[in-house]
């Protein structure tokens, strides 16, 4: 079996996830071609020795591709997939990580094809991603060992039993990263108020989540016990907690916030 590899968009997640592949060293740079229309993140590619093309009508006529990953828009789906119906049907699996967008509806275009839905996240650029699989019943063991391999370098995996658990997944941990950087914005600007420089105030919101999320996981001790380890009675943490827990503020916001996030997810793929 060749391990020959389309990737379909090189944007923020498909270039994350083949910086890790090439720099795992799991892939080699000839079994990848790229289709990407900006030429500036073709160039991006090309650096690192794949072949990139503009559009699907370059690939090669003879290409036969163990997997095609899509890390194109989910709005882009029903118009740049018709381009890769000829591989359906056949030997390729398709591989994507677009959120929402279904197996049926990738179906709805190549035929009935492996497929596999995953749902990387940015962390992923630096090995430090979470990612959830779900793949279809015509995926062979073969191929769902290879692209496991080729995920454990983007970061922790975890497989789901259904489909629509992509979409909570989507949630946490896919759009996940974007709630911590609103708490790093929110706490840098909360630094500043309280009178330091922005440089200052970014440097402590950033080292106090990066050390707090590196003792959350090294840790024996649950989130809940760490917490009650920082918080004296009657003392400053108990004080900003007060505020934080009255009437779980912040567990329903985050419940809201995810509940629309999955909700979004499941609309995207209509
Ligand atoms: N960014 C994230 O945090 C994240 C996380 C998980 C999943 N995703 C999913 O990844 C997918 C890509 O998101 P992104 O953030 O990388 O977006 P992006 O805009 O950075 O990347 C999409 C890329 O697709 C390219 N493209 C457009 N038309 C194309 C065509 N016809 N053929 C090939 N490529 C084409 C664009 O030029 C762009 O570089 C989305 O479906 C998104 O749901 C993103
Ligand atoms: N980024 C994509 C979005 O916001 C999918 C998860 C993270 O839709």
């Amino acid at each position: 079996m060749s391990n020959e590899i389309i990737l379909v968009g090189a944007g923020h997640m498909g270039y994350a996830m083949l910086e890790g592949w090439l720099g795992a060293e799991i892939l080699k740079p000839e079994q990848v071609v790229v289709v990407e229309p900006a030429e500036a993140l073709r160039d991006r590619v090309e650096e690192h020795g794949c072949a990139a093309v503009s559009s699907a009508a370059d690939l090669g006529d003879d290409l036969k591709p163990q997997i095609i990953v899509l890390a194109i828009k989910p709005q882009m789906m029903n118009d740049i997939l018709p381009d890769y119906k000829r591989f359906g049907a056949a030997e390729t699996t398709f591989l994507s990580v677009a959120a929402g967008t279904s197996i049926a509806t990738i179906e709805g275009h190549t035929g009935p094809s492996p497929v596999i839905r995953v749902m990387p996240n940015t962390p992923s650029a630096i090995g430090e991603g979470m990612l959830g699989v779900f793949a279809n019943e015509r995926v062979s063991d073969e191929t769902m060992q290879f692209v496991d391999q080729l995920l454990v370098t983007s970061g922790d995996v975890v497989h789901v039993e259904r489909e629509e658990q992509i979409d909570a997944i989507t949630a946490i941990s896919g759009s996940g990263p974007g709630y911590v950087f609103h708490f790093i914005e929110a706490l840098t600007e909360a630094a500043k108020a309280v009178g330091f420089e922005e440089d200052t105030a970014l440097l402590l919101a950033k080292q106090t989540i990066y050390g707090s999320a590196c003792l959350a996981m090294e840790s024996e001790n649950s989130p809940t016990e760490l917490r009650k380890q920082v918080t004296s009675p009657n003392g400053t943490t108990a004080a900003a907690l007060a505020v934080l827990m009255e009437g779980d503020a912040m567990t329903k916001l985050v419940t809201r916030a995810v509940t629309a996030a999955r909700d979004r997810a499941v609309e995207l793929g209509k």
